[in-house]
């Protein structure tokens, strides 16, 4: 933390930022806010890292739960010491079982509950000795072996920090989180769960632990509030006694190292009556809202910022959206579209694409995924999940900035053996050479996982990227987010064409990547809907994603140089609510070279992948029908133009024979003509096609999972607007009309 703090500095001094930015101080302010929330993380962060394994203790639980009522009802004579326990963990008797398990304890404050139950009140109470010593053998095996999973003290601090991160992200209201619920965007999640002025208290030494001192005396002062008619003096006493210190310290601090500081964030004026007098705090404007202001000045689409601002503006994007970041020039391009790629097969059913941003380009595929699809990942992956790594394979380290569990699913392999296949292919002179593959590798390969096979050629028709072959793209990737589980912004790239990986100290991966390049494109699905937060975003570009179960979001993270493009670094925001489930699959670079051109130029840093597919088949809705309604226009004017001629009563013999207007005259018959035959196959089209249709964009899902709906819609808009097209856009007809016009023009003026 302390190192963090001391790079970003000299980072400061080496920008010498203040030079570039009027406001001095709001570098500093920036760097204090993102220090702060990186201190989130301790060690030890395990057990919650993903949410299956909540569940599982959850299950757990429920069983301990049952026995151990039974067994205090057996020992009744040796009991006191464990019905101590057992009052304070299960006050109300054993708990319920509830159906939804996973919803329960995505509930951060169930899980809150469980944590506390089975971490330190079992510490305190020396629960598993005294369970050593007892009789009843066979409930005092089980019981041992149930709470050997059993959190530590350190998961309790973990889970803590957990709330008072979501607090911080999501400004949850203290008060409303101690009756037990959460509020997020106008939805009110209930808990069973309420907090007890012994929990407030601990939730409020855990943000005072994180720097923010001034949730943390508000936790105090709750917690007091509710204390205070409380029999038990005693700890009315101590919490009495935390209030009053808390305050004095956050004085001290306040007065002595500002509102902000590098570990450290207190209210903008103190407590204290004769300190508040001072001079200082008599124009204090500076508050939270204040430094939000300074960093919606940064503007989107610059990587050459200092990390601690890009997190900065993460933080922000999670918290409050992306509303305030992207103006209406940065979403001009930004459409829906079907895609098929000319394949007849997907034309009949094409892949429903949202455009997020344009370049680099982010999109996502709706609906992508199948209900059994995803079930086969999660049930594959639950017993196999590990805590998050990341890095380069020779220096995997269990990392804090990405809290979640993962799992590899391989869903293909290839049966050749590299050393034969080499003897007949590349000479093995150099030991940094990429293996070799043979003349046919496809030969050799065999699905391992056939829905995963599935999914990998799926992601290959969709996105018209190579996925299937031995170096396209590594295996799947599935990661569950636990309590408050959140991946810091990052880059998926490792940097082979930047030289970030050094052939002699990570050589394997050397020899990994040179063969198969890095990863050009990400292809990320989302298993689950998620209830509450839980975000990608992408905070250089604005772009903010919601999970939508079965839908996949797929962007291009390398230059045409190979090299890692700064501006699609993203991260998951951290689950409020819900379990959060995605699968990975990464595309390496090196196989797609016949699937996307190489830059004519320098200049041409990006892949411009919206042009390829609209070159290869997507009809996109919102061009669609601006030009629909162009036409309409335009209709409607000829027509008006041909009605007004007739109500005037300008027959052929009225008409003044001046040449002008008998050419005027011949040109809106001949265009009339044109124009009745227009309007009657419109007629026809629309008789036939769209007579009862009187649906809205809340129908669409339900509508299109129909095949025959489908069939429909495709036959359509991929069959019959094309005819109608053909005679509603005429380029003659779209000349004859504007010479109309500047006929009309020119005789009105004389
Ligand atoms: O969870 C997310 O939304 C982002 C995950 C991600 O970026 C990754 O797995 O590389
Ligand atoms: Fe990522």
């Amino acid at each position: 933390m302390v190192l963090v703090l001391c790079e970003s500095a000299m980072h400061l001094q080496r920008d010498n930022l203040k030079n570039r930015f009027h406001g001095k101080n709001l570098w500093h302010l920036l760097i204090i806010i993102v220090a702060i929330q990186s201190s989130v993380f301790g060690d030890n962060a395990d057990l919650f890292s993903s949410i299956s394994d909540t569940e599982r203790l959850f299950e757990i639980e429920i069983q301990f739960s049952r026995d151990i009522v039974t067994y205090v009802e057996a020992l009744e004579n040796h009991a006191k010491a464990i019905r101590k326990y057992v009052d304070l963990a299960y006050p109300e008797g054993p708990l319920k079982d509830v159906p939804d398990k996973e919803a329960f304890v995505a509930n951060p404050l169930n899980s809150f509950g469980m944590v506390k139950r089975l971490g330190p009140h079992f510490l305190d109470h020396d629960m598993a000795n005294l369970l050593a010593d007892q009789t009843l053998m066979e409930l005092q095996t089980k019981l041992s072996n149930n709470s050997k999973v059993f959190p530590t003290a350190s998961n309790f601090e973990e889970i803590v920090i957990s709330l008072s991160l979501l607090q911080e992200t999501y400004q949850l209201n203290s008060s409303d989180l101690a009756d037990g619920f959460i509020t997020y965007d106008g939805q009110k999640y209930q808990s069973d769960f309420r907090l007890n002025p012994r929990d407030m208290m601990e939730i409020g030494i855990g943000a005072t632990n994180s720097g923010w001192w001034d949730n943390g005396i508000r936790w105090f002062q709750i917690a007091e509030q509710k204390q205070r008619n409380s029999t038990d003096v005693v700890f009315s006493k101590i919490l009495a006694q935390k209030v009053r210190e808390g305050t004095i310290y956050h004085d001290k601090l306040l007065d002595q190292r500002g509102q902000f500081g590098a570990t450290h964030r207190c209210f903008p004026v103190p407590f204290d009556k004769k300190l508040k007098k001072k001079k200082k705090y008599k124009k204090v404007k500076q508050n939270v809202n204040y430094i939000r202001e300074k960093i919606l000045q940064q503007k989107l689409f610059h990587a050459e910022i200092p990390s601690q601002v890009k997190k900065a503006m993460s933080f922000d994007m999670c918290s409050n959206g992306v509303r305030e970041w992207r103006t209406p020039e940065h979403d001009r391009r930004l459409r829906c579209a079907f895609i098929h790629h000319q394949d007849p097969y997907f034309r009949l059913g094409p892949f429903k694409v949202e455009v997020l941003n344009e370049t680099p380009f982010v999109s996502m595929f709706h609906n992508f995924m199948h209900d059994a699809e995803m079930d086969h990942y999660k049930d594959y992956a639950k017993p196999n999940l590990a805590r998050s790594v990341t890095g380069l394979a020779d220096t995997q380290a269990r990392v804090q900035t990405r809290t979640s569990k993962q799992a590899w699913l391989a869903e293909r392999w290839f049966t050749f053996n590299i050393t034969e296949a080499s003897a007949s292919t590349i000479p093995q002179n150099n030991d940094l050479s990429p293996p070799p593959l043979p003349f046919e590798p496809m030969k050799y390969a065999v699905d391992l996982d056939v829905p995963g096979a599935n999914v990998a050629r799926r992601i290959k028709y969709a996105t018209g990227l190579e996925t299937e072959r031995p170096f396209s793209g590594e295996s799947f990737q599935i990661a569950n987010y636990g309590l408050g589980g959140q991946y810091q912004i990052h880059l998926d790239g490792l940097g082979f064409f930047d030289g970030q990986i050094n052939p002699h100290r990570e050589k394997t991966q050397f020899k990994h990547n040179n063969a198969v390049g890095d990863r050009l494109a990400t292809f990320m699905a989302y298993l689950t809907d998620v209830e509450a937060g839980g975000h990608t975003v992408f905070p250089l570009l604005g772009v903010s994603a919601k999970p939508e179960k079965g839908s996949a979001i797929f962007w291009i993270n390398l230059h045409t140089t190979g090299k890692r493009d700064e501006l699609t670094i993203h991260g998951g925001c951290p689950v409020l609510v819900g379990s959060k489930w995605i699968t990975n699959k990464w595309i390496y670079s090196n196989d797609q070279f016949q699937k996307l051109t190489c830059p004519l130029s320098e200049s041409e840093a990006r892949y411009p992948v919206l042009q390829r597919w609209l070159d290869n088949g997507a009809a996109f809705i919102h061009e669609m029908n601006s030009r629909t309604n162009v036409v309409i226009v335009k209709l409607l004017c000829i027509l008006s133009i041909v009605a007004i001629a007739s109500v005037l009563g300008l027959s052929e013999n009225e008409i003044p024979r001046q040449t002008d207007q008998q050419l005027l005259d011949a040109k809106m018959k001949v265009h009339a003509k044109a124009v009745e035959r227009q309007i009657k196959f419109l007629d026809n089209f629309i008789d036939t096609y769209y007579k009862d249709y009187n649906f809205t964009e809340e129908d669409a899902h339900e509508y299109v999972s129909n095949p025959i709906n489908t069939y429909m819609l495709i036959k359509r808009t991929s069959l019959e607007w094309p005819k109608l097209k053909q005679i509603l856009f005429n380029d003659a007809m779209d000349k004859e009309y504007e010479d109309i016009l500047k006929l009309a023009d020119s005789l009105s003026q004389k």
